[in-house]
């Protein structure tokens, strides 16, 4: 049976953030100190840039061991590296290089490659580390993903064939505007992670969560972000309190910070 959604509503982004790195560092400590190593696939989108800033804030920073992190992506633009609409670029920029994270831990989507070779190549990458003899999927211990307003999370947007995708563990995929083609990891990978973190804020998120996390009954809605069910993990949805301003069941409220 899986775990209900945790939600926790924070006054503003930074707040949220500062939540976000905490619960971050606490599942890669017990991630190290079980496994020795600690898997996480960063989002892609805006969300993540003041994630970045905080994690390599001296006080956070400090409380993990940086050179047993790997790092992943959920989802790529097709564009170079060095574009300004690369998900890699951006967290080179504001986490890997202040961090001084190793090249050999960082995990990239090759963005700059036909879409299909460059989903094949990053599947094959998955298999080799992260499959386990147990698992016919991945098992991330934390999965960050971000929400647009039209409910696509990772490039899964409403309606495309990436979506229904069942046995692929990466597929080229495609934005219907911005930097279009995308390569996303698919729903199975996602579901199968020890931890989903959603991180949502703003006004123009707060109709499609509250569609998704009041919604009741067995009749579809069109969302991906809707799909995102962890088959063993725990699933996490942190708010700001204006992605959280038309939920009608629990009031936007400040949440101290649970043991992870
Ligand atoms: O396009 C994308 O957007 C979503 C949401 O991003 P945000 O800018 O609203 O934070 C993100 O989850 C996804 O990875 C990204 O490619």
């Amino acid at each position: 049976m899986p775990l209900a959604p945790e939600l926790h509503t924070f006054a503003d982004a930074q707040e949220l953030v500062l939540a976000a790195a905490d619960l971050l560092v606490q599942l890669g400590q017990r991630a190290i100190a079980e496994r020795n190593r600690f898997l996480v696939a960063l989002s892609g989108g805006s969300t993540p840039k003041a994630l970045y800033a905080t994690l390599t804030s001296p006080t956070i920073a400090r409380r993990l061991d940086w050179a047993k992190v790997h790092f992943f992506f959920g989802d790529e633009r097709c564009v170079p590296p060095e574009h300004h609409e690369s998900n890699f670029g951006l967290a080179q920029a504001m986490l890997f290089a202040p961090l001084h994270i190793p090249p050999s831990s960082i995990h990239r989507i090759q963005g700059e490659d036909l879409p299909e070779a460059a989903a094949i190549s990053y599947e094959t990458l998955l298999r080799r580390l992260t499959a386990t003899p147990e698992e016919q999927w991945p098992v991330f211990d934390l999965v960050l993903l971000g929400m647009g307003d039209d409910g696509h999370t990772a490039s899964l947007f409403p309606g495309t064939p990436a979506v229904s995708e069942s046995t692929r563990w990466v597929v080229p995929s495609s934005a219907p505007q911005g930097p279009r083609s995308r390569i996303t990891i698919t729903l199975g990978v996602i579901n199968h992670a020890s931890v989903i973190l959603f991180l949502v804020t703003g006004h123009n998120k707060a109709t499609v969560v509250q569609r998704i996390l009041e919604h009741r009954g067995d009749d579809p809605i069109p969302y991906p972000a809707a799909l995102v069910r962890p088959e063993h993990g725990r699933l996490l949805w942190y708010l700001d309190y204006a992605a959280a301003s038309k939920l009608t069941t629990t009031p936007p409220h400040s949440t101290s910070q649970e043991d992870p």
